[in-house]
């Protein structure tokens, strides 16, 4: 992932380390758009405001560290994604991204569907009044309760990933006198370009059922045969954080080709295909990702091409974006605690959070960047590595960006595109408190999550 250059001298380095940098931005007060929320700008007195609210206004009403959503941009990504598919097409958030009462009302209201895969997030979604035919439930190990859970509750599909839930799921829902719609995940055998832990069509990995050996043929044959369920599609899931979409249109082609040996071998055309998530977004100004109209158009002309090829109808798509929608929304706002300059090295500067409210960092040696949000500044650039509180050398939120050399205890600094795995990932690492989640629109700001306390660790604890 490491993109190593040399920048163009920051202060306090002549030889400068390995890392994933390149040279500083011309300007380190401009916010890029790629990688901030929509409604995030520089405000005319130096600061930055997010829905018309100044960011210091919001850390001085909810403390730091802690997330900020811009549900503007939240809406408009869902509205993107919706019309890009249209009508004849299914789009399914994967909550697993993030996921609250309130995001599921707004998925609700914006016509988009949800996948779930825990009885956590079923729950969530249920509570919040998602209708449970909108709901699809995922997951490699999904317990009996939770399977049971969501056939009661009537979820529009079940994804079965193994031979043994197929029979699992067959049981349970005969044993409730349902018929369960469910899919097979089955996996493509595309190497999908992206950090090895969040790759998962290739072989070599505990998702789905291999096309290769005939193994998701077999599982289709298994299936036909079950009461308790119908079969009505198959699913496929690549990886995530994925600009190319070549990885897309192979396992695209490759799904079509199993309805086509289907289709040869039972005489049955199933109606849907689901190509999963896994869609790319800018995490640093060097990423480009795809907008939902273009992923649309090439993923309805090859499936529409291969269908006409296989002289097969033309199956519902459904995709489950989750870090296309939520990530670029929200941002994380720290507090400066300490600053630590290391001559020939590079600057450590300390916030109030770290690796329990971002994990990614650490597990995929995820890039970031950051800036200055509570004043502007002009002095130069200096390289630095913003690190956590936690006691872990590893505990680093921004590997290497660069802030104004001026850079200060109490300073506020806010890192973009935390809205995807970074609160859903969070951890009670060091009985840290994990932040608050604040939904902000329009000039006004209210909490969605809300801020862990000491008693909600003490409650947990019945030594
Ligand atoms: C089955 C499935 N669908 C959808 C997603 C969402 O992925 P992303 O957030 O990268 O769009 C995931 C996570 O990678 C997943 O495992
Ligand atoms: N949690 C991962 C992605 C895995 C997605 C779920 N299958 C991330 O932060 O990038």
């Amino acid at each position: 992932m490491s993109r190593s250059a040399h920048p163009a001298g920051p202060r306090h380095a002549d030889v400068l380390p390995e890392g994933h940098y390149t040279a500083p931005p011309a300007d380190l007060n401009a916010l890029d758009a790629k990688v901030w929320a929509r409604t995030v700008r520089r405000t005319e007195d130096g600061g930055v405001s997010v829905g018309g609210i100044e960011v210091a206004r919001l850390a001085e009403e909810f403390g730091t560290p802690a997330y900020f959503l811009d549900e503007a941009d939240f809406r408009a990504r869902c509205a993107a994604w919706r019309d890009a598919f249209g009508p004849d097409a299914d789009v399914f958030y994967a909550g697993k991204a993030f996921l609250s009462r309130a995001v599921v009302r707004w998925l609700h209201e914006e016509g988009l569907n949800l996948d779930v895969c825990s009885g956590g997030e079923l729950t969530t979604a249920l509570s919040a009044g998602m209708p449970a035919d909108r709901i699809a439930f995922h997951g490699n190990n999904k317990s009996e309760a939770e399977i049971t859970r969501a056939v009661e509750a009537g979820v529009g599909r079940i994804v079965l990933d193994s031979f043994q839930e197929i029979v699992r799921v067959a049981h349970i829902a005969e044993s409730l006198g349902r018929v369960q719609r469910v899919q097979i995940r089955v996996t493509v055998g595309v190497e999908a370009h992206t950090h090895e832990f969040i790759a998962t069509a290739h072989e070599d990995q505990k998702f789905g059922i291999a096309l290769a050996g005939g193994q998701a043929a077999e599982a289709v044959r298994r299936a036909l045969k079950l009461d308790g369920i119908e079969l009505i599609g198959i699913h496929s899931h690549i990886g995530s954080q994925i600009f190319d979409m070549a990885g897309f249109e192979v396992a695209a082609r490759r799904v079509v080709g199993l309805l086509a040996e289907i289709r040869d071998e039972h005489g049955v055309e199933l109606p849907e295909i689901d190509l999963g998530g896994g869609l790319g977004i800018a995490y640093t100004s060097d990423d480009d990702p795809r907008e939902p109209h273009e992923i649309a158009k090439a993923l309805g002309e090859i499936v529409t091409r291969e269908c006409e090829a296989a002289a097969l109808r033309t199956p519902r798509i459904s995709v489950e974006p989750g870090r296309a929608i939520v990530g670029p929304t929200a941002f994380t706002l720290y507090t400066v605690g300490t600053v630590k300059p290391l001559e020939g090295l590079r600057t450590y500067v300390s916030v109030d959070g770290g690796m329990s409210d971002n994990i990614r960092t650490a597990l995929y040696d995820a890039e970031y960047t950051v800036a200055l949000v509570s004043r502007r500044s002009d002095a130069e650039p200096a390289l630095v590595r913003v690190v956590g509180k936690h006691c872990e050398s590893g505990d680093i939120v921004v590997k290497d960006a660069f802030l104004p050399a001026d850079v200060a205890p109490g300073d506020l600094i806010a890192v973009p595109a935390t809205g995807a795995y970074c609160r859903s990932m969070a951890s009670n690492y060091n009985h840290a408190l994990r932040p608050p989640v604040v939904a902000v629109r329009d000039g006004e700001a209210r909490v969605i999550v809300r801020r862990e306390t000491e008693e909600d660790l003490l409650r947990l604890d019945v030594g």
